[in-house]
């Protein structure tokens, strides 16, 4: 079947094991804090290889110590579904290796 939006509960539910992640305006968000910039740097890098395998892309924002992941599927007119937090649940397993904290 194909990939459908989620309703707001299901969302709040997907969110539960995924803290520092929150629900705003149709996009799954977060903002990660790291010791200096490469590791920020590296962060990105990780996710784009990522986002290659899944097809699936979020929009990512470097800073000097942040990175700032938002996504939405586009497909169904910018909803989140479950590929969102699929690439949500993939982030927070490389996050720590990159020295990666909450904002
Ligand atoms: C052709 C390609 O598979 C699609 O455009 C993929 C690429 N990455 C994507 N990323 C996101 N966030 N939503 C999509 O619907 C999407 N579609």
């Amino acid at each position: 079947m194909a990939v459908q939006p989620l309703t707001d509960q299901e969302i709040q539910r997907r969110l539960e094991p995924l803290p520092g992640w929150s629900f705003a305006d149709d996009r799954l968000s977060r903002t990660y804090v790291f010791k200096g910039h490469p590791q920020a740097a590296g962060l990105v890098a990780e996710i784009a290889t990522i986002q290659e395998e899944l097809d699936h892309h979020s929009d990512l924002t470097l800073g000097y110590n942040k990175v700032g992941v938002s996504v939405n599927t586009h497909s169904v007119g910018g909803k989140v579904t479950a590929l969102d937090f699929e690439l949500a649940g993939r982030i927070e397993e490389i996050a720590p290796q990159h020295g990666a904290r909450a904002d």
